[in-house]
């Protein structure tokens, strides 16, 4: 549907952080509760409202079948076990709101980091039109789509969609030489240990996937507590890989179709409202790989050359 719409802005703006928006509704609709985002409007645009209001919370359920869970949950003859309506409601709300706007963010900054870092746009077409050709990805490509996963990465570590998360001290502990009382909550800054020099190095800022190019561990040396895009431990994120699939066939969609530069109109000023979004969208212009000439679509020669791998 969004690549439908987009036939109509080739050679124009658009802002993506409003098309990915809609996307992921769709995609999360579809996936978790079997609807659609049209015919859920109404009430995804009021819970999308709802984000300045809510911080991310209690969710115990893991994919799949969520609302079959919870509605099992709701229908428990164990009353101790037995979860209510409005406990039902609150983690579709949850579930809705955390794999919807941090895949968002995370599509709508890959976009941008690649339409100002042309090299690594043409390197990702490449890899993409190499495994596809111009069909539908599948998930076997995806373990083999290496120079993807570094772009991602390197996003989530520049523009990490979460940029913290909380833990409750449960009982008085030492932290080195800090005492921390019970019922503190800390507030774990992803961002910060995503730009510490002493980690990273001192192209710290710099958008350079090659860091990944020996995987996570190697970037890290092998400090897992070093990059933490989707937190640590028994409470991380569990819709990790729904939410790197999920953006590794929408941008392979996007690549076999565009090539997108950044439009003059974008103003950069990245917000953390729950999640990091950009505060005036993310405005590119869309140049289609095929022109269609006579009775041929043939290759834009005005753009990269997409044959060679
Ligand atoms: C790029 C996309 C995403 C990012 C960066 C992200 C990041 C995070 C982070 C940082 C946490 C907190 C982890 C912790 O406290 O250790 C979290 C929790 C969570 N995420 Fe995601 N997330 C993403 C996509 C998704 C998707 C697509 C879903 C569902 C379909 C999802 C569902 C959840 C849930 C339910 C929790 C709470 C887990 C718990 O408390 O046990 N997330 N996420």
């Amino acid at each position: 549907m969004m690549l439908e719409r987009w036939k109509h802005h080739e050679g124009k703006e658009i802002d993506v952080f409003e098309e990915f928006k809609v996307l992921t509704s769709e995609v999360i609709s579809k996936t978790a509760f079997g609807s659609s985002y049209l015919e859920g409007k109404d009430i995804f645009e009021k819970l999308s409202k709802m984000v300045f209001l809510v911080s991310r919370n209690t969710l115990r359920i893991r994919l799949p079948d969520l609302l079959g869970l919870l509605v099992e949950a709701y229908n428990d003859t164990d009353e101790k076990s037995r979860i209510t309506l409005e406990d039902v409601v609150d983690n579709c709300k949850t579930f809705y709101v955390a794999g919807h706007e941090t895949t968002t963010s995370l599509l709508s900054w890959t976009i941008l980091l690649l339409a100002i870092n042309r090299e690594w746009q043409d390197k990702l077409r490449k890899e993409v039109l190499g495994l596809f050709g111009e069909q539908n990805p599948t998930a076997e490509g995806f373990a083999r789509m290496k120079q993807m996963t570094m772009v991602i990465n390197e996003t989530l570590r520049l523009y990490s969609p979460a940029p913290g998360f909380t833990r409750e001290v449960q009982w008085e502990s030492k932290l080195g030489r800090l005492v921390l009382p019970a019922n503190l909550t800390l507030i774990i800054s992803i961002l910060s240990l995503h730009i510490d020099p002493l980690i990273w190095g001192e192209d710290v800022h710099l958008f350079n996937p090659e860091r990944f190019s020996g995987g996570v561990a190697k970037a890290t040396n092998n400090n897992p507590a070093a990059y933490l895009p989707f937190g640590l431990g028994p409470r991380n994120c569990v819709g990790m890989n729904f939410a790197i699939n999920e953006a590794k066939i929408a941008l392979s969609m996007i690549l076999q179709r565009y090539t997108f530069t950044l439009s003059p109109t974008y103003i950069h000023s990245p917000v953390w409202q729950l999640v990091l979004r950009p505060e005036n969208g993310i405005q590119v212009m869309l140049h289609p790989l095929y022109m269609y000439q006579g009775v041929h679509w043939v290759q834009n020669s005005l753009k990269i050359n997409i044959k060679s791998k």
